[in-house]
C-alpha cells in the first residue's frame, strides 16, 4: 500500500493558483486553485462544459491561461506548449488516440522516443532493445500481449489504454493525465484500465483522472476535484465523500450546506 500523503508538509508536484481562463465571452475557468500530490490519484469530475478540459489544456500546454499562476516542483512555470509539458513529464492518454492502431506494441510504446544505437553520427533503430523492453514492461503490468510485435489494433480497448499506461511508465512521467480512459469499456476492460492506473500509482506517478464515471472513479481516486460551469466546487479526500455527494456537487448543489445538515 502507498503511504498516506501528508498534503500540509509536502510540496504539490503541481500547484495552480487563481487560473482564469477566458474563450472570448466565455469564462471557462473562475479563479480556479488546483494542486496535484506526489503520488496521488485526483479524479477531475464536472458535467459537460464544466471547464475539465480546460484546466487539463492549459497543464498540457495545449491552451494558455488567460491570467494565474503554475508551479511546478514549486518553481512558478510557463507551459507555453506541448513540448514544453514534455520536459516537466507531464505525458496525457487520451480515450481515442492514445495508441497508432497499425503499429506494433513495441512500436507504440517507443513512439516519437525510438532507441537508437551505433557508434558517431550513424545511428539505426535499436528495435531488438525496444522489443525487450516491451517485453518486460508490458509484462511488468500485467498486460495480456502474445508478443510485441503484435498489431495494437488487435488489442482489446482496455489493453490499448495499457499500452498507453506502460509508454508513461517506461519513460518515467512524473504526471500522468488519462483523459476518459474507462469510456467506451467493457466490463473487464474497466477493471483491467483501474489496475493499471493503480500501478502507476505505486511506480510513484501522479495520475489526474478526467471522468464523467463516478463509480470508476471513486475505486481508485484518493482525492476528488469537482467544477461545476468553471467554478471549483469541490475538493474532497476519498473518505470526505461518496458517489452521491459528489454526482449532486458536479450538477451545481452546493457543497455541504451546514444549516440543513444541522436541522433535524
Ligand atoms: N477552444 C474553445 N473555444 C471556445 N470555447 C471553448 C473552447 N474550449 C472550451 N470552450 C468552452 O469552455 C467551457 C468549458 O469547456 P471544457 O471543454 O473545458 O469543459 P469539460 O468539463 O471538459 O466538458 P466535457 O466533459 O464536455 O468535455 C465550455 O463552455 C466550452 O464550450
Amino acid at each position: 500500500m502507498a503511504p498516506t500523503i501528508d498534503r500540509e508538509q509536502t510540496e504539490p508536484l503541481l500547484r495552480m493558483e487563481n487560473i482564469n481562463k477566458w474563450y472570448g465571452s466565455v469564462h471557462a475557468l473562475k479563479n480556479v486553485d488546483f494542486s496535484v500530490y506526489p503520488g496521488e490519484i485526483v479524479g477531475l469530475v464536472g458535467d459537460n462544459g464544466a471547464g475539465k478540459s480546460t484546466l487539463v489544456e492549459i497543464i498540457t500546454g495545449v491552451h494558455s491561461q488567460t491570467s494565474g499562476d503554475v508551479f511546478w516542483k514549486g518553481e512558478r512555470v510557463d507551459i507555453s506548449s506541448v513540448n514544453e509539458a514534455r520536459k516537466l513529464n507531464i505525458e496525457t492518454v487520451f480515450q481515442d488516440q492514445a495508441v497508432v492502431e497499425d503499429r506494433s506494441v513495441a512500436q507504440n510504446l517507443f513512439l516519437g522516443r525510438e532507441l537508437t544505437t551505433g557508434v558517431g553520427p550513424i545511428k539505426v533503430l535499436d528495435k531488438e532493445t525496444m522489443r525487450t523492453e516491451a517485453e518486460k514492461i508490458t509484462r511488468e503490468l500485467g498486460l495480456d500481449i502474445s508478443s510485441p510485435d503484435q498489431e495494437v489494433r488487435f488489442c482489446s480497448g482496455g489493453e490499448k489504454q495499457g499500452v498507453a499506461i506502460a509508454r508513461a511508465m517506461y519513460f518515467d512521467a512524473d504526471l500522468v493525465i488519462l483523459d476518459e480512459p474507462t469510456t467506451a469499456l467493457a466490463i473487464s476492460g474497466v477493471r483491467k484500465v483501474l489496475d493499471f492506473v493503480e500501478q502507476l500509482k505505486e511506480s510513484g506517478t501522479s495520475v489526474i483522472f478526467i471522468t464523467h464515471n463516478l463509480p470508476h472513479a471513486y475505486r481508485i481516486c484518493d482525492r476528488f476535484v469537482v467544477f461545476s460551469r468553471g467554478d471549483k466546487v469541490g475538493d474532497l479526500l476519498k473518505e470526505e465523500t461518496n458517489t452521491d455527494e459528489l454526482e449532486e456537487m458536479q450538477a451545481g448543489v452546493p457543497e455541504r450546506d451546514t444549516e440543513t445538515t444541522a436541522t433535524p
